[in-house]
Order: structure tokens, then sequence, then C-alpha cells
């Protein structure tokens, strides 16, 4: 009997794009049957979405690093070995940190999946509808490769955006991205199954009508052969037309013709982190390099780092632990102002604290944030991500 093979699944996306909600959904709707192992790679000094997927009785593997291909092939090799040996499970899905290259994380993969019972199985990108032209304009250098290494895109909060934002934010895609299938029906709308069927490349609409046509041009020049009229008819209703071809992600895709973007552009009508910033010279955007892989020759992914940034050389993130107690008014003040561009241009913000008679999980992107009570924690603890942090500043808004 043939062995069974871990379908993988990656989900990446920009920071605050919805990886989270989008994965809990396909867990309760889409995967109940099924044995799951979710690999998560937080960009971050505390992983706060463990706490919820360890809640939910699921095996997490938190990869707490700056640079995602490293600890991928550092640790990550080990994680899925172990993963796959273990636990046999139907399928493993990888989360990467929110600002991590699709084409890394893929490559990392593909590297040590080759002696494992694994197949890989998509790269789901998922996009903020809102912030597709913000991102792609200032972090093009991690929002394009997301986007163009990616089966299949899932947009998120299309639910309240205007058929010309939908139809936008697609154009934009499809560019960068002719292949991919791109979700835009709101996904509160859809069923995990539809959303996974569209993962597992069994409903490609496109790969259909290519296969009905070729059949049909084949059946024609039969005809003409034979001058017969055999009527050849076609049924490609059911899922089962598995066609691959949209995961196959050519070796060939430049890297280098990513652009490096980080000007601050802000004449779109989104919602952006960086309106403050106009004045800012190109230059000055400044890339740490605290965490410069480069001092120690090569990076041990091996790849070549030469134009390329690491993520966080671009991006850093700001945590702490804290026993403070907050309450919806004091957070919703705090996530307002960290909103104004006086404190770095913040692109998530996110954590979990003791608000007194209750706790508060909340989460922040750009332009939104959003505050639930929540069940107690260890500990409160707060989370930024952004550039150009504004550490100390924060530290003081959030009284620790
Ligand atoms: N209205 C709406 N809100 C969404 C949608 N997707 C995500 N959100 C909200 O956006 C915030 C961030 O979502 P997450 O699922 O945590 O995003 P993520 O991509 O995992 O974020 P990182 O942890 O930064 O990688 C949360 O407050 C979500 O509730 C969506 O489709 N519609």
């Amino acid at each position: 009997m043939a062995e069974k093979k871990t379908k993988i699944d990656i989900f990446s996306g920009f920071l605050g794009a919805g990886k989270t909600t989008l994965i809990k959904k396909l867990i309760k709707e889409a995967f109940a049957g099924e044995q799951i192992v979710l690999i998560e790679n937080e960009f971050g000094e505390i992983g706060i979405d463990g706490g919820f997927m360890r809640e939910a009785g699921i095996q997490v593997n938190e990869l707490n690093s700056g640079c995602i291909c490293c600890s991928l092939v550092g640790d990550f090799r080990e994680a899925l070995k172990k993963v796959v040996e273990t636990y046999h499970p139907d399928r493993i899905l990888i989360e990467p940190s929110g600002v991590g290259k699709l084409s890394d994380v893929t490559r990392a993969v593909e590297g040590v999946a080759e002696d494992l019972p694994v197949i890989l199985n998509s790269f789901v990108t998922v996009a903020d509808v809102n912030k597709v032209k913000m991102y792609m304009k200032n972090f093009g250098e991690f929002y394009d490769d997301q986007v163009s290494h990616a089966s299949c895109i899932i947009l998120s909060r299309t639910g309240n955006a205007s058929e010309e934002k939908v139809a936008a934010a697609v154009a934009l895609l499809a560019e960068k991205n002719p292949t991919a299938t791109i979700v835009t029906t709101d996904w509160t709308v859809l069923t995990g199954a539809q959303i996974v069927s569209v993962m597992d490349g069994k409903r490609d609409l496109v790969a259909e009508l290519l296969t009905e046509a070729r059949a049909a041009n084949v059946a024609h020049a039969d005809e003409d052969e034979h001058e017969h009229h055999h009527h050849h008819h076609h049924d490609h209703d059911e899922d089962d037309h598995d066609c691959c071809c949209h995961h196959h992600h050519d070796e060939d895709d430049d890297e280098d013709e990513h652009e490096h973007h980080h000007h601050h552009d802000h004449d779109d009508d989104d919602h952006d982190c960086c309106h403050h910033h106009d004045d800012e010279d190109e230059d000055e955007h400044e890339h740490h390099h605290e965490h410069h892989y480069d001092e120690h020759g090569v990076c041990s992914c091996g790849h070549h780092h030469h134009h390329d940034h690491d993520a966080d050389e671009v991006f850093t993130s700001w945590g702490k632990e804290t026993a403070h107690k907050y309450s919806r008014e004091d957070l919703d003040k705090a996530l307002h102002a960290l909103d104004e561009g006086a404190y770095g241009m913040i692109l998530r913000a996110k954590g979990i604290v003791d608000g007194g008679d209750t706790w508060y999980e909340f989460d922040m992107v750009p332009g939104e944030h959003e505050i639930r009570p929540c069940g107690p924690d260890v500990t409160g603890k707060l989370c930024v991500i952004g550039s150009q942090l504004k550490e100390h500043e924060i530290a003081e808004l959030f009284h620790v």
C-alpha cells in the first residue's frame, strides 16, 4: 500500500493580513476530520498567536526568530521531520512570519521535503484588499515576493470593500501573479471547504476551460480528418479535475527583479500607516543592521543576500510582558495613538492584557483595530511591529 503523504499548505501574507483568522476558519470548518499540525514562525519577540492554538489543542512549534529562512533551515528541518515522523498528520499548515519572503519559505520546505513522505499542496497568500496598493509601494520586496509565489491568493476584508476597490486590488495582484486563483468573495460567506478546494486546485475553472478547449480542438481535428460529426461532450462538473499546473513555481522567477521600494508613497486613498513620513528622505529610511546575517559570512540558508533585505533589517519589533491593568478606553486610546505616526511606522500591534474585570486581546493594523474580551493569560503581553519604532515612547504609551 502506498505510504500516506502529508499535505503541506503554506499560508503567507503580510502582517495583519488575516492568516490566523483564515487558518482558524479552515481548522474549524474544513479540516475537522483531519489530523493537522500547525507550524508558526512569528515575527516579534512574543508569539501571541501560540496561545489560542494551544487552547485549541493543536501542536505548535513556534520559531521566534528574525530571519525566517535561517530559522527555517535550522530549526525547521528538524521540526518538520519530527512532526512528520511522530504524527504522520494529514496536513501540516505552515504560517511563516508576516514579513518573510514566501520564496525563502517554499525553497526551505522543498529542500527538507525531498526525503519525507510529504507533498507541497499549496502556497496561499492572504492579502488585505485595502492595503495591496500601499504595501506593494512601500514594502514591495517582501510583499511582491509573497504575491508572485502564491498558487492561490485569498483577499481578506472584501466584505466591506467596494467593487472598485476589489477590482483594483485584483488588477495589481494579477499583474504580479497571472496564474494564481484570486479569491475575492468575502470569506465569511464561503465555507472552509470551498476555500480548501481552491487551495487544493480542485476547482480551477481556467484549467477546466483549457482542458475543455483542448479536448474540443482534438475532437474537431478528429472530425475534420474523418469527416464525422460526433459531438464530443466533455463533462466537467465534477470536482476531480485536478490540475496541478498552477502549483508549479518555476525557479526562473527572478528574485532580482523585485524592486526595493523603501520610499513611502502615500498618494493612494488607502488607510496607511505611513502618511506621517512623507517628508522623509528615501535614504533616510534606515535598514537596521542589528541582526546582520552577513557578518557570519553566509547566511545559513545558503542564499545570497547581496541586494536582498532580511525582514529584520527593515522591520523591528517591540515586545513586553506586563501585569499592568488596562481599561478598554486605555487600550483604545493607545492603539489610536500608535496609528498617528508619532511612534514610528506601525504595521501591526497585538497583545493580551489584564483589563481588571476581564482580560482583553487586541489586534491593530494601520487604519483599524479590534479589542476583544478574552480569558486570562499567565501574564499580559504586548507586541508592536513596524519600522523606525520609537521603543521608548511606545513603552511610555503602554505604561511599561
Ligand atoms: N473584518 C475583517 N477583519 C479581519 C479579516 N481578516 C482578519 N481580520 C482582522 O484583522 C486582524 C488581524 O488578523 P490576523 O488573522 O491575526 O492576521 P495575521 O495575518 O495572522 O497577522 P500576523 O499575526 O501579523 O501575521 C484581526 O483583528 C482580525 O480579526 C477579514 O476578512 N475581515
